[in-house]
């Protein structure tokens, strides 16, 4: 199943592209949104032969104006303005350290196509299905399973895995530096309603017609008190957005293999204020009640955003910037696509 037409691979880079060589049988046919962090006088060249558009941070400012600083600098966050600014109804999004990984029968895994069949078959938020996938072939749903529900809902998110090197936090990280992921788990499921889950940005796809005004990265890196918890936030606003919209998010296959680990030192710093953080993000992320008149995804996102001011702004001032970057990341969204009906 190919979305050619439908679907754009954003690609954030502070490297040098030549992983793409590997992917060329399975990303080749489609578009590349490219987008360098770092300076933008740096030239990033891309393999021949790939059908591309490359943004810098002179290309975020003059396209964003006066609310560019609400798109990350210096972190991968920097990637959901390739959210922004694609025009397709899906999105892929990859990291440059990311590559093709094999299956248990050796053959090489393409994680694009996996990500667009979790897309397009329902997902079961309301009860779990024990069989795992019941749209599988070769699966189903087990006895037990109300047939009222058997016909799922819309999947929204994708969320693939990584062999070789997982996706730890620093301190992990630094306790276990020879750790590697070898274990190949043939299953994809459905997060359940009202579960919250780490969402890892390097090997994620999503329906951006469902929930792309959710996909914000927040605000990170350069002159942020925190960094590397970019996904992490947009994973618990878009689960918290999808529970309420009765949308679905997929974990699991596909499988890419990470290669690079980046630094636990340097990531330490980046998180450390995450890592208490989080201990009073997730129950605010889990005792939060949406209005029912909030429904669509921008209107969800910007009462989501006045609950992060009034309900997070106590553990720092850092919140009250972030649900101001959350607005006008919302303003941008629907400058920048004015047709986008959600
Ligand atoms: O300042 C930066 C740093 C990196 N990038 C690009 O973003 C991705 C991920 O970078 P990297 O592979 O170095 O980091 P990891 O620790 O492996 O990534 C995990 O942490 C998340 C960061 O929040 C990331 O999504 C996870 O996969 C690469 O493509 C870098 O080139 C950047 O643009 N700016
Ligand atoms: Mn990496």
């Amino acid at each position: 199943m190919a979305l050619v037409d439908q679907l754009d691979i954003v690609i954030p880079t502070i490297r040098n592209l030549d992983f793409l060589e590997q992917w060329r049988p399975f990303f080749q046919p489609y578009h590349l949104i490219i987008v360098q962090d770092g300076d933008p006088t740096k030239t990033i060249k891309v393999p021949p032969g790939f059908d591309y558009e490359l943004f810098n941070r002179n290309d975020i400012e003059r396209l964003v104006g006066d609310k560019a600083w609400c798109i990350s600098y210096k972190d991968s966050a920097c990637r959901c303005f390739g959210f922004l600014v694609s025009k397709k109804r899906y999105i892929y999004t990859i990291d440059d350290d990311c590559f093709v990984a094999k299956d248990p029968s050796n053959e090489d895994i393409n994680a694009l196509e996996q990500h667009i069949k979790n897309l397009l078959s329902p997902a079961t938020p309301y009860i779990f299905n024990t069989l795992y996938d019941p749209y599988r072939e070769g699966a189903d749903f087990v006895r037990g399973y109300p047939f009222s529900l058997r016909e799922g809902v819309p999947t929204a998110i994708s969320h693939g895995l990584w062999l070789n090197i997982p996706d730890y936090d620093a301190p992990t990280q630094m306790v276990k530096p020879l750790e590697r992921n070898t274990r190949y788990v043939d299953a994809v499921l459905t997060i359940p309603k009202g579960t919250l889950y780490p969402m890892c940005g390097m090997n994620m796809a999503f329906d951006r017609a469902l929930i792309g005004p959710a996909m914000y990265f927040g605000l990170m890196g350069e002159g942020q008190p925190i960094g590397r918890y970019d996904d992490m936030w947009a994973g618990w606003c878009s689960k918290v957005i999808c529970d309420h919209l009765g949308l679905g998010v997929k974990t699991g296959l596909p499988y890419i293999y990470h290669s690079k680990a980046s630094n636990p030192f340097t990531n330490l710093r980046k998180e450390y204020k995450g890592i208490f953080w989080q201990e009073e993000i997730i129950p605010f992320f889990q005792q939060t009640q949406l209005s029912k008149d909030s429904t669509s995804v921008t209107a969800c996102y910007l009462e989501l955003a006045e609950k992060v001011r009034a309900g997070l702004g106590h553990i720092d001032p850092y919140f009250a910037k972030l649900a101001d970057g959350m607005v006008a990341w919302i303003e941008t969204w629907q400058a920048l696509n004015p047709d986008y009906e959600k």
